[in-house]
């Protein structure tokens, strides 16, 4: 049995809708563009209207390419994109509900809260994405993203390097393999996920490879992010402020020099070729706190350059993506970028040499991954703590080598100004 359940209620928040119905509610998607721009005065100087170009399905929605008046600024709809989302999703909506749906209701006293809990489920808002070329695209998509999908055993690869980090809109697992894209940065504003994707990408490895993986973790954000991991046996490092941070990153540079001889002198281009199965991660969560210790930023920027042979690879992670904290040299030697939303153009264009993540939907986990010309936005998998513990437990030890602390404990905390000292309890 299938019925379609009407509702003239409006999905859109307010601004979308009073930026619609002075002039009523248009039809089409393209009749509502045009109406939404008229009435939130987005007009050229002259009072001239954007005009389409073309309207062209792709898989997953349309594409809508309007020509802009003569020095119309564009900021106006990137800083006010919700006026415009909002907008179109003002309508009278239809759906359906099908027998699936219907099977798991319980007809009892909470049949009305169950049905509105079915609708709001069923109500889909649409997300569009908007760019520039000489030309504005809008682009509307069919579907909404999840805006959380739970981490499950089935997303991982066993005794692989390929990290699963994300989800497509059409459903695609992105995955990010260390012995192909050796490096990695992670950046995005306060908030938006890089910590739960370290944490994901470290149990991952620790799960896939138990007995070749190697971590020096660095976390300058007070240790909110890896002291869940300090007692693995896969730990070798574990370092909580910049001075320390330094030693550690000295000890890893001395270790890859050895390791990079050992397969370099023996003709081979990277460990991989060589048959070498341990790989060494050293992952660092706020970077930002480095930019101010020439020592280590020269060793992380060596670590980039050479650690792609020798099997050190690296996880640079920042909230701060500015020229100062990812040094152009670094950058220059890791390809692969995943960004969750951030500010401005300009820190998405630090990021991933182009805009776009400073328009992404305001979501935790919602990010652009870019490795060389492949680039998805997708919604990366949200892994809790308590799932962690789990996949880690097999792996603490009781008696954690240097007490489990990894670094002297009275290191100062002098040199860190970017970041909050918070321990997790
Ligand atoms: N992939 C995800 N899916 C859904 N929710 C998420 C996801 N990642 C993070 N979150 C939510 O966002 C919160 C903040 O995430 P997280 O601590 O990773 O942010 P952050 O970018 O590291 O922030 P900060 O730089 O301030 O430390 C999490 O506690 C969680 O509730």
């Amino acid at each position: 049995m299938i019925f379609e359940a009407v509702s003239t209620i409006a999905a859109a928040g307010l601004a979308g809708y009073s930026y619609l119905k002075s002039k009523g509610t248009g039809t089409s998607d393209s009749d509502k563009i045009q109406k939404i721009f008229a009435n939130a005065e987005w007009q050229g100087k002259k009072g001239e209207s954007i005009r389409l170009q073309r309207k062209q399905k792709f898989e997953g929605g349309y594409e809508y390419v309007y020509q802009l008046p003569l020095g119309f600024d564009r900021k106006k709809i990137e800083e006010k994109k919700y006026i415009l989302e909002d907008g179109l999703n003002v309508r009278n909506q239809s759906f359906e509900i099908n027998f699936s749906d219907l099977k798991d209701l319980k007809f009892n006293k909470t049949i009305v809260s169950q049905l509105k809990n079915l609708i709001k489920t069923k109500r889909k808002k649409k997300e569009i994405e908007v760019s520039f070329d000489g030309m504005l695209k809008i682009k509307i998509y069919d579907e909404p993203m999840p805006n959380i999908i739970e981490w499950r055993e089935s997303l991982l690869i066993p005794n692989s390097w390929s990290v699963p980090i994300g989800i497509t809109r059409k459903g695609d697992i992105v995955r990010h393999d260390f012995d192909n894209s050796k490096h990695l940065i992670v950046a995005g504003a306060t908030g938006y996920g890089k910590s739960v994707i370290l944490k994901l990408i470290v149990t991952t490895l620790i799960r896939q490879q138990p007995e070749t993986v190697t971590l020096s973790l660095i976390d300058l954000k007070g240790g909110s992010a890896f002291h869940r991991f300090k007692d693995c046996k896969q730990r070798k490092h574990y370092s909580r402020d910049p001075e320390t941070a330094e030693q550690v990153l000295k000890e890893v540079q001395n270790k890859m020099n050895h390791s990079f001889l050992k397969v370099v002198d023996k003709g081979y281009e990277d460990v991989k070729e060589a048959g070498i199965k341990e790989r060494h991660f050293i992952i660092i969560d706020e970077a930002a706190d480095l930019s101010d210790f020439p020592e280590s930023m020269k060793i992380i920027t060596d670590i980039a350059r050479r650690g792609r042979s020798a099997g050190y690879y690296l996880i640079f992670c920042t909230q701060y993506p500015t020229a100062q904290v990812i040094p152009s040299q670094t950058k220059r030697n890791i390809i692969a970028r995943l960004c969750y939303v951030v500010d401005t153009e300009t820190a998405s264009r630090v990021v991933l040499d182009e805009g776009g993540a400073e328009q992404l939907h305001d979501l935790p986990g919602r990010g652009i991954y870019k490795a060389g010309p492949k680039r998805y936005t997708l919604q990366s998998p949200f892994i809790s703590n308590k799932q962690i513990a789990s996949i880690i437990a097999p792996y603490i030890m009781e008696n954690p080598k240097d007490g489990g602390d990894g670094q002297k404990s009275s290191e100062t905390t002098k040199n860190r100004k970017h970041s909050l000292i918070l321990e997790e309890v």
